[in-house]
């Protein structure tokens, strides 16, 4: 496989410098109730952030269509210039959760060689997900609840009342719920963020083995990269309103808009994942603002290599201007 870029280490820290400063700039608005404000900031900085980061990157899964977007939108070229590379961003992912004060919004993007990610419109896509060392194919979209939960617990040597499973709480949601707790799991309902949802199959820590449900189809495309990296098995499927979302798939390169996806489809080849916690969660923690300085806490990882970098960073006021880090 080819290099992603020969300066990949240096492409990791500014990577993380530009989740760093969406971040930053969401952290004025946590608690505030103003989930647009908050985006907006994270989006700003992200895109100001991008400017001076040495790639010639297109944006892939963005904030939205060329007409609907100011920035960041798909197929906005970013970057100061360097190796030809696709881009995911979600600035900040989980706007709500942050305009609430509540746990594990995060600023979020990831990178791929030229053609890497799925090229997946802005509609929901149907999720599962389970984390490394498990038998290939252990659980499928297309298999019941039920099956996927024996099946789950046969691989883990464990019963199906010890695995817990993550859903985002929506009504839509409410079959599988049911279905879960009638097998006899226990579930992790999360208000938002499936990114971070999908991603805690991965991470010991987070407590859970199986995420269920459906989200934001470019939210998807973000968590294939970040388990491309960190292991982890993850399916997909776009599920679509009407037809016209169908023709825009179409549009977009897919060739069966109703395939099932893998995360080796929505992410391919070389792939980094990088993301900033904005309020704390188990994967990360949130900013820390005091009135000479902020923390942040980001995770950098690369699927090539498989090294998954946490950075703490402390951003000194009196040294480099607020400007810069607002
Ligand atoms: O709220 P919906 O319509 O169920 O959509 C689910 C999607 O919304 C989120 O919970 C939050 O998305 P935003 O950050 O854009 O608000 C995603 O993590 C998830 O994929």
């Amino acid at each position: 496989m080819r290099d992603l870029i020969p300066v990949d280490r240096n492409l990791a820290l500014e990577l993380v410098r530009v989740t760093e400063s969406a971040a930053l700039a969401a952290s004025r608005w946590i608690g505030r109730g103003d989930k647009n404000a908050a985006d907006g900031a994270a989006v700003d900085a992200m895109r100001r952030a991008f400017d001076t980061v040495a790639i010639s990157g297109t944006v892939v899964i963005g904030e939205g269509e060329m007409d609907e977007a100011p920035m960041l939108f798909i197929g906005e070229k970013i970057g100061s210039g360097g190796p030809k590379v696709d881009i995911a961003v979600d600035p900040l992912e989980g706007t709500n959760i942050c305009a609430t004060g509540g746990p594990n919004s995060i600023a979020t993007l990831a990178v791929a060689e030229d053609g890497g990610f799925l090229h997946a419109p802005d509609i929901y896509m149907d999720k599962i997900a389970v984390g490394p060392g498990l038998p290939a194919g252990v659980v499928d979209l297309d298999a019941s609840v039920e099956e996927n939960l024996r099946e789950l617990a046969k691989a883990k040597k464990s019963e199906i009342n010890d695995l817990v499973v993550c859903i985002l709480g929506r009504d839509r949601h409410k079959d599988i719920i049911k279905a879960c707790r009638a097998a006899g799991a226990r579930i992790m309902l999360i208000p938002d963020g499936d990114v971070a949802g999908v991603i805690a199959v991965s991470q010991p820590e987070a407590g859970v083995d199986l995420y269920l449900g459906s989200g934001g189809a470019p939210e998807g495309v973000l968590s294939a990269a970040a388990l491309r990296c960190i292991g982890g098995q993850m399916q997909g499927r776009l599920l679509y309103e009407d037809d016209s979302q169908i023709a825009r798939a179409r549009e977009m390169g897919l060739t069966d808009p109703h395939r099932k996806l893998t995360a080796e489809d929505m992410a391919k080849g070389d792939v980094m994942f990088a993301a900033t916690g904005v309020t704390s969660g188990p994967m990360l923690r949130g900013v820390r603002r005091t009135s000479a300085a902020a923390y942040t806490h980001s995770i950098i990882m690369r699927s090539k290599t498989g090294t998954v970098r946490y950075i703490e960073a402390h951003h000194n006021f009196s040294l480099k201007p607020r400007a810069f880090v607002d």
